[in-house]
């Protein structure tokens, strides 16, 4: 039996624009781009996982929204089971703490990228989505 593991990305979004986030070289996956998150702890909430990694990985606040798709890929390390959400960022330190590449690309560009197994369902959803539509929970 593989090991399952709940991760969560963030689909931040500026200006019409999406993040697109390459991990650092030495770290798995470090190749391809993702959705800056990672795996949800013990007694978290995926928005709560989400809140922390992006201080983590950016040092910045952000407001969670609506969810946008998840997908599921079976690597040789595990089943991932990657949720993603929209997200905007609150405050604008933009540290790269985790990541040795981002990027703000537009829905068009999207399937220009590389993206890691897990983030294939996702990617696809984001090409067609309305973006403007989008609803965030100012309260979390
Ligand atoms: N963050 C993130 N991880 C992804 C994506 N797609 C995908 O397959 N993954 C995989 C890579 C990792 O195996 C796992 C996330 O773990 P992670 O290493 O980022 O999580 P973490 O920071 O909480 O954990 P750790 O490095 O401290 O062990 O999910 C994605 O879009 N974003």
């Amino acid at each position: 039996m593989k090991k399952q593991i709940t991760v969560v990305g963030a689909v931040l979004l500026e200006n019409g624009k999406i993040l697109a986030t390459k991990r650092n070289d030495d770290r798995i996956l470090g190749t391809l781009w993702e959705f800056p998150g990672g795996k949800i702890e013990v007694g978290e909430t995926p928005e709560r996982a989400l809140i922390r990694e992006m201080m983590e990985e950016f040092d910045d606040q952000i407001i969670v929204g609506e969810k946008v798709a998840t997908g599921v890929h079976e690597y040789d390390f595990g089943i991932v089971n990657l949720t993603a959400y929209y997200a905007k960022f609150v405050t604008h330190n933009f540290d790269l703490i985790a990541h040795s590449k981002v990027e703000w690309i537009t829905q068009e560009q999207i399937k220009n990228l590389k993206w890691a197994d897990a983030d294939q369902t996702i990617a696809y959803a984001l090409e067609t989505a309305d973006l403007a539509k989008v609803k965030f929970n100012e309260l979390n």
